[in-house]
Parts: C-alpha cells; sequence; structure tokens
C-alpha cells in the first residue's frame, strides 16, 4: 500500500469526542497506511486506543530544539515516547500564524527525522502567489531548504496543501494538483529522494477524493475537516487505498 491518508485534527475535539474518533478509526480503517493527527494534549490517550490496531499516531508539530528549556513546546523525543510515527511541520497554519520560517521548518524536519519520526513536510502558495503565478517558485523555495536539511535521510513525506484550499471547500483540481505535484517530484527525484510520498491537502472530502487519488503524482492525503467524521474520512481512505 504505497499510500497514506493522515486525518489532521488540528485543534478540534475534545477528550471524549476524541477519544470516540479514534476507536472509529481503529474500527473502520485499521491499515498501516492511515495515521490520525490529534491535539497533542490527546495524543496519549488516543496512543493507547490504537495500540493494538495498525493505525498510525502522528503530532501537528514539534520544536526544533531537543530536550529543555522550551516552554510550550514538545520535543522531538517527547513525540517519539507517546507513540507517534509521523510528525508534521511547516502547516501553513503554523508559518502564517506563528510566522514559521522555511528554515524553521527544516530544522524541524531534521530534529524529527533525527529522533526517528517521519516528517510530514508541508508546502503550499498563498491564493496571491497562485494569482501573480508563483505558486511553483513559492513551493520550491519551501521545500528546498527541508531537501538540504535532511541531506541523506529518505523518511520523509511531503504534503502540498495550497493554502486557499485549505478549510475553503475550494479544493484544488485534479490537474492543478498533478502539476504541482510533479514539480514536486522532480526536486525529490534531483535530490535522490524519488520515491518521497507526495500528499495532497486541502478541502479533500468523500466526493473529490477518488478523483485526486488517481493523479499519479498525488500519493495519499492529509485531510482536516472531513478526517473529523468516520463517514467521510472513511470513504476517502478507501479512494485512496484502491487507487494505490
Ligand atoms: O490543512 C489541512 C490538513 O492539514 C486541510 O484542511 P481541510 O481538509 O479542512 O481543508
Amino acid at each position: 500500500m504505497n499510500t497514506l491518508i493522515a486525518g489532521n485534527w488540528k485543534t478540534n475535539l475534545l477528550a471524549d469526542s476524541a477519544q470516540a474518533l479514534a476507536q472509529a478509526v481503529r474500527d473502520h480503517c485499521n491499515q498501516t497506511n492511515v495515521c490520525v493527527i490529534p491535539p497533542a494534549l490527546y495524543a496519549g490517550k488516543v496512543a493507547e486506543l490504537l495500540a493494538t490496531s495498525d493505525v498510525a499516531l502522528g503530532l501537528q508539530d514539534i520544536s526544533d530544539q531537543g530536550m529543555g528549556a522550551t516552554t510550550g513546546d514538545i520535543c522531538a523525543q517527547q513525540a517519539v515516547d507517546v507513540g507517534a510515527k509521523y510528525v508534521l511541520v511547516g502547516h501553513s497554519e503554523r508559518r502564517v500564524r506563528q510566522f514559521e520560517t522555511s528554515d524553521l521548518v527544516a530544522r524541524k524536519a531534521l530534529a524529527a527525522a533525527s529522533a526517528g519520526l517521519v516528517p510530514i513536510v508541508c508546502v503550499g502558495e498563498s491564493l496571491d502567489d497562485r494569482e501573480a503565478g508563483r505558486h511553483e517558485q513559492v513551493v520550491g523555495e519551501q521545500l528546498a531548504p527541508v531537501i538540504q536539511a535532511l541531506g541523506t535521510v529518505m523518511d520523509c513525506v511531503v504534503a502540498y496543501e495550497p493554502v486557499w484550499a485549505i478549510g475553503t471547500g475550494k479544493t484544488a483540481s485534479a490537474e492543478q494538483a498533478q502539476a504541482m505535484h510533479a514539480v514536486i517530484r522532480r526536486m525529490l527525484v534531483d535530490a535522490g529522494k524519488g520515491q518521497t510520498k507526495i500528499l495532497y491537502g486541502g478541502s479533500v472530502n468523500a466526493a473529490n477524493a477518488a478523483e485526486l487519488a488517481a493523479c499519479p503524482d498525488v500519493n495519499g492525503a492529509l485531510v482536516g475537516g472531513a478526517a473529523l467524521t468516520i463517514e467521510s474520512f472513511a470513504v476517502i481512505v478507501k479512494a485512496f487505498t484502491e487507487q494505490n
């Protein structure tokens, strides 16, 4: 199964609903190519619920620093300790609201990989960038420092999430997604990382998943809103699993 379908729960859900959703994913999508990414506060409980399943756990962010004096952060070693396999770095909500630079994102990706986590590196252009025709350049500039920082590390995932498609109900068309994924693929191939999975994220839902999954360079999905109900998430998981 050369695909990955990750549900990013962002800052949604409380303890009870997070546990109920984890149980539902375990019961309906018990596959090694599925990952849930709950709020960090609930990661321990979710990890317990997933312990006997094939579903992987991810976290939404980590510090670029190791253990020590970084109040409020979570370090890579702690993410491993709680049972995480994946960690998102560079989500646009953090690039925009927490002013994260691509250099910081690259350091986070390296911190994750060095601790044995698989970083899911998020890249994506704003609406202004797309309308100005700068989208490929912007995504290239976001990805380049990460590729350089990761060096010979092979176990990473890239998620292309156009900012204008996140939470807006406005998905990139299959053509737009494939075109950008092909650009990303070329960069990865040039760096000797051609086998890296490239996920698409941004208003993926039960209705559009199959069309996106059919794109040759779309190897999975990073799902936000539609990952919060098992009905839609299970349909997305099935669509990508069948294509890959
Ligand atoms: O940001 C996303 C996943 O990380 C996408 O969110 P939506 O699926 O809600 O658009």
